[in-house]
């Protein structure tokens, strides 16, 4: 289950957060940056505050000698929080730094922060989960120069996910992040997606916090609860009558038509080692809710973009109908989804086009399967 961390810098900002929903309340001072620590008396307020109703994270401004670091970071589990993040060094002694800070790991959930658009080193990963961290968190220094999804995309981003499960470290994204992201996100199976501007009024990460705001990040990241009590509903009100099952008259199409990018495609000796045309035409079934100008009611063709690249990331596939199956399954991935026509067509091999084009559907059991 992919959790909303909620980036606050008041105990009233704190009470928004949690009254809307957000599962982790993290303390920072955005006037002071991407990772602004907040004074520790405002970071025990905070937690006082919350009271273990949700888990309290801090930032740490890591000093650079070790030994002071050790003291920091006491000095911030000493208010109570559950998670304490930090900025990771860029620099060679990282390691040292992560294996001297192994120790507190048994009394506070360590999280290592590395800025995507600062060049992050993948390779320290191993290093922090044999420290014992609890987990890794990419985000983004300089907010101004772009989303996070602007810098990496979301096949990188699901490589760093898979990653980090494989490491056994939880997985965090943030950086600027907007309410159109947040499904385009939960595919690559984050444990936490964490924001501050997305909720607050105008985007501004230096406004105070906006409950309609909050209230939209929350309702795009869905729960677990709120799936089975959706589907509780649905399926009463079904059984007596009340409403028509699924696929009965309640959908729209999404669609994306006329895609056309070079990838490395077919079977043949002669199509290996270069590009060729290769046209796409999807057109998603997608669970009809209220017309609104609302986020809540978008399934993205964005969603459908990423997946392709995601596919196209991994290179050479030899048969158009393995690209085809990848595509309807991802699309599938995305809960309003009930089917989806796939079409694949080499551009380059005939005068006309060849390829294939299918149609796939939405499992009955997995109708509500997460995104994972
Ligand atoms: O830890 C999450 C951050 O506070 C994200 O802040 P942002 O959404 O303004 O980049």
């Amino acid at each position: 289950m992919t959790l909303m961390l909620a980036s606050v810098l008041s105990r009233e900002e704190a009470e928004t957060a949690l009254a809307y929903g957000a599962d982790i309340i993290d303390c920072k001072d955005p006037a002071r940056g991407a990772l602004g620590a907040l004074p520790l008396e405002q970071v025990a307020e905070i937690v006082a505050g919350v009271n273990r109703r949700r888990p309290v994270s801090a930032v740490v401004d890591l000093p650079h000698d070790v030994a002071q670091a050790r003291r920091a970071f006491e000095d911030a589990i000493k208010t109570g929080v559950e998670y304490v993040k930090f900025a990771l060094p860029a620099t060679p002694d990282a390691d040292q730094m992560t294996a001297a800070l192994a120790p507190l790991a048994e009394r506070v959930k360590l999280v290592a922060v590395l800025f995507a658009d600062l060049r992050p080193d993948f390779a320290r990963l191993p290093a922090l989960a044999r420290a014992g961290f609890h987990g890794a968190m990419l985000d983004t220094a300089h907010k101004e120069n772009g989303r996070l999804i602007d810098i990496m995309t979301v096949g990188a981003l699901s490589e760093f996910t898979e990653q980090c499960r494989e490491l056994r470290l939880a997985a965090g994204l943030a950086g600027a992040l907007e309410p159109p992201d947040v499904p385009r996100l939960l595919v690559t199976g984050a444990d936490v997606i964490g924001f501050r501007g997305a909720l607050c009024a105008h985007g501004d990460r230096k406004s105070a916090l906006s409950a309609p705001a909050v209230a939209l990040i929350r309702d795009l990241i869905p729960t677990r609860r709120d799936l089975v009590e959706e589907m509780a509903a649905e399926w009463s009100l079904i059984a007596r009558g009340f409403i028509e099952p699924p696929g009965v008259n309640d959908t729209d199409c999404v669609f994306l038509h006329d895609y056309i990018v070079p990838m490395e495609v077919g079977a043949y000796a002669h199509e290996y080692g270069h590009t060729q045309r290769v046209r796409f035409n999807v057109d998603a079934e997608v669970t009809r809710i209220e017309v609104s100008d609302d986020m809540r009611a978008v399934f993205s063709y964005d969603v459908i973009m990423d997946a392709i690249k995601m596919i196209l990331s991994g290179g050479h596939i030899a048969m158009v109908e393995t690209i085809a199956e990848r595509l309807a399954e991802s699309v599938l991935l995305h809960e309003r989804v009930r089917s989806v026509t796939v079409q694949v067509e080499k551009l380059d091999v005939a005068p006309g086009a060849v390829g294939v084009k299918i149609r796939r559907e939405r499992h009955a059991d997995s109708r509500r399967s997460k995104p994972s």
